[in-house]
């Protein structure tokens, strides 16, 4: 079931109120797609604001733990993406994208304009929308805030979190409806039994194909630094398990700065 724009969890949304016409953006950027099986495709990247988890390694913090936006209309946000004449192709990311009610809209929008949509989610959440590829990132127990992990110290959200991370009626309508990856971010060698059992239960759960080349494992790395850690380990697990290793090309080139 979705979960509405008045219930997001945009606890610090600074000096501004929920706002049922416009979508709260982070930022809007042109880029190359960084991740999964469009990697290195030219695309215009619209990050909403606000996520229903937690993940202590979040690469955008102000979308997720502080909450920063401005209130954008539709009609802005595709004319701001239209700016960007030499992209065909729109991410939507987050925050979680699809706890708001018009990136619907916004989706609708996107495909009158013809451009193909990519929807980054983490796989809570179902929606019927005009997205061409759902890029579903099934939140692993690696994610958790536990209080050692937590940016803000206190592991107040880790239990909210838990609950939450994996819906798989969710997954599977997801999988179902759309072209889709699957994309995994692995910090160790432990993460791997709990990506198969969760790739097993979704294949027992569904009549969608789920090919292995559908599954993409991530290094976790917010930072070229940390990308370095984990990026051999990833490579390696996706060889001994036939899934698809997937780069972080955005980091690789500009590191950890915004609008990339
Ligand atoms: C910021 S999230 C926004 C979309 C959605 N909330 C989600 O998690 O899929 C975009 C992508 O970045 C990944 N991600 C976030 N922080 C990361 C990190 N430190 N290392 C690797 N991937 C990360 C997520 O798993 C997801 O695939
Ligand atoms: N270049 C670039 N590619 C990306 N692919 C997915 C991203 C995201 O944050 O969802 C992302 C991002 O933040 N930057
Ligand atoms: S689900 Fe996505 S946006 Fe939300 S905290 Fe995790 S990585 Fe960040
Ligand atoms: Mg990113």
């Amino acid at each position: 079931m979705p979960v509405s724009s008045d219930n997001t969890d945009l606890t610090n949304a600074s000096s501004h109120s929920a706002n049922e016409d416009a979508l709260p953006v982070n930022e809007l950027f042109y880029s190359l797609q960084g991740e999964g099986k469009l990697a290195g495709t030219p695309s215009v990247f619209v990050r909403t604001s606000g996520c229903n988890l937690r993940c202590w390694f979040c690469d955008s913090y102000h979308t997720s733990w502080e909450p920063t936006h401005a209130w954008l209309d539709v009609n802005t946000i595709v004319e701001r993406v239209s700016r960007n004449e030499e992209a065909d192709h729109v991410v939507v990311t987050g925050g979680e994208p699809l706890i708001h009610n018009k990136t619907v809209e916004l989706l609708d929008r996107l495909r009158d304009a013809e451009y193909h949509t990519t929807v980054e989610t983490n796989g809570t959440i179902y929606r019927d929308a005009a997205i061409d590829l759902a890029s579903i990132s099934p939140k692993l127990s690696n994610s958790t805030p536990t209080p050692r992990k937590d940016p803000k110290g206190n592991g107040s959200w880790a239990d909210r979190h838990d609950d939450r991370r994996i819906d798989m009626e969710s997954i599977c309508r997801l999988v179902e409806s759309y072209q889709a990856q699957l994309k995994f971010v692995v910090s160790s060698r432990d993460d791997m039994s709990e990506i198969t059992r969760l790739i097993d239960d979704i294949r027992g759960t569904t009549a969608a194909k789920i090919r292995d080349s559908d599954v993409l494992l991530m290094p976790e790395g917010a930072t070229k630094s940390r990308l370095q850690e984990t990026r051999k380990l990833t490579a390696e697990l996706a060889m001994e398990h036939g899934f698809r290793y997937t780069p972080r090309i955005h980091v690789d080139i500009w590191n950890d700065a915004p609008e990339t």
